[in-house]
């Protein structure tokens, strides 16, 4: 069972800030937020204290004083945002995070992930690790996770069930790898493949019928994985159940010359998913680091969306993403962790990084020199807009973009509560003492308050984090 609803209408009051579109933060001072008891926002009342919530919204919605849980973001150092969104992230490689020596992705997969994966067949350990790796997301203030699992049929429906008890929303994933795995760590054959992915389905939906918080979600690890068998099975089984799809694209240069040699009669990387019926509004294609010009037209024309995956770009020595020129061509991007090619379990990380790597577009010398200055300073990004790609971007990515990502009446409660100080004024004028990870002194602007915790918050900011309405971290642990 999922944590239970409050059982009540819930209010917050205080600072709420979202993305009002793409490179424009809201900011909502001494608001009240009306939640009802199934987790939706019902108003939002600007200039509300909590005398003037009981004489005007509490009446106005028929709620009474003591049918009403309340929350308050006190002061200058706390806000509420809109719970992140993780576009592309491996529960079974979370052990593996920050383990990936100078690998690169071929060599990677090898060495430190399909023995993982394989690992993760174990059921009790399988447990072990997505406790830990839902936990551990949930701390960092994501609140919706589009999971891959493994190619065990059990332990991905465990994965489900966690996310479903837990309270993450979530998209979990059976892999289908079918061609080129180590033996130990291969589908016996598509119909296989097609079937365990099946079983998944009819596990998920006896779970949570609507797919409310957990849906399954096809797929095909990638074209060099996967048979053109395979990939034709699930293009008819999406179409069958209209079900969001995952996969990986153009991630390292060795993998596109890969699926070339394999592939020979194919225009391209995506034209292999789109001969097979995999390129449609429901696929998520993450990483997306060295398409053409060409291969960018097809996946806008088929509007397929892109989790873009710094960290992991980063520390696989994959690439960089030019995200300007994807979302200039009409393509919606969202941010992935991608555990355990990414280090970190944390899309303020992503966030942080998307926004670094970005800048390395606009250094002369690299990736972009074909470009004149002015273009190679559009490409970088900015704080308001990777905090847009972290939450409504993905929410677009994962097709909720009606559900979450920003407060709104008739979207559902799934926030964090950030603290970026928890010492009082008065305590805090003693030099020897650091207290807390950012400074603020009470004299920066709110778009400054922003950017301190990009750059130099985590988890420690992440005090409370609410899913569909429902509580679901509270931070436990002191610094
Ligand atoms: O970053 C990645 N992680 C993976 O697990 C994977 N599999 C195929 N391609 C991949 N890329
Ligand atoms: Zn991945």
């Amino acid at each position: 069972m999922p944590p239970s609803q409050p059982g009540k209408n819930q209010v917050f009051f205080g600072t709420f800030i979202h993305a009002k579109k793409f490179g424009e933060l809201e900011y909502l001072h001494n608001t009240a937020i009306c939640v009802d008891v199934s987790g939706k926002i019902v108003a939002i009342e600007p200039n509300c204290n909590q005398q003037k919530a009981v004489e005007t919204v509490y009446a106005r919605l028929g709620w009474s004083l003591d049918t009403v849980a309340i929350s308050v973001a006190r002061d200058h150092r706390q806000f509420f945002f809109p719970g992140f969104i993780d576009t592309h992230v491996h529960a079974p490689q979370y052990p593996n995070i920050g383990v990936f020596g100078k690998s690169t992705l071929l060599d990677w997969l090898n060495k430190y992930t399909f023995p993982m994966e394989a690992s993760l067949s174990s059921l009790p350990k399988a447990r072990r690790v997505y406790t830990r790796c839902i936990r551990r997301t949930l701390a960092h203030g994501t609140t919706t996770a589009a999971y891959y699992a493994t190619i065990d049929v059990n332990a991905t429906n465990l994965l489900a069930d966690l996310c479903f008890s837990m309270g993450q929303r979530a998209f979990v994933g059976r892999v289908c790898m079918d061609h080129l795995g180590p033996e130990y760590y291969i589908d016996e054959s598509p119909d296989h493949a097609l079937a365990a992915t099946r079983a998944t389905i009819d596990h998920i939906r006896s779970i949570d019928s609507n797919f409310e918080i957990v849906s399954p979600i096809l797929t095909p690890r990638f074209a060099p994985a996967c048979s053109v068998e395979t990939m034709r099975g699930l293009s008819e089984l999406q179409k069958q159940t209209q079900l969001p799809m995952q996969t990986h694209i153009s991630e390292n240069v060795n993998e596109v010359e890969l699926v070339k040699e394999l592939f020979p009669d194919s225009r391209s990387y995506a034209d292999v998913y789109d001969t097979h019926g995999l390129l449609n509004e429901k696929m998520i294609l993450a990483h997306a680091i060295h398409l053409t010009e060409e291969e960018a037209d097809l996946i806008a024309e088929r509007k397929a969306k892109i989790a873009h995956c710094p960290c992991s770009n980063s520390a696989l020595t994959s690439g960089i993403a030019r995200v300007r020129w994807l979302l200039g061509k009409g393509i919606q991007v969202g941010l992935g962790t991608d555990m355990s090619g990414g280090y970190s379990p944390s899309i303020l990380e992503a966030a942080r990084q998307a926004k670094l790597v970005s800048n390395h577009l606009a250094v002369p010398g690299g990736r972009s020199d074909d470009l004149s200055w002015e273009e190679r300073e559009e490409a970088k990004l900015s704080v308001e807009e990777v905090l847009y790609l972290a939450t409504r971007g993905g929410a677009q990515v994962l097709g909720l973009a009606n559900k979450v990502g920003v407060f709104e009446v008739g979207k559902q409660w799934d926030a964090q509560l950030v603290d970026l100080g928890t010492v009082p004024d008065e305590v805090v004028e003693d030099d020897q003492a650091i207290h807390g990870n950012v400074d603020v002194f009470g004299w920066e602007t709110w778009d400054e308050r922003v950017a301190k915790w990009v750059f130099n918050g985590d988890d420690r900011n992440t005090k409370k984090v609410w899913v569909q309405g429902r509580l679901v971290h509270v931070q436990t642990y002191m610094y």
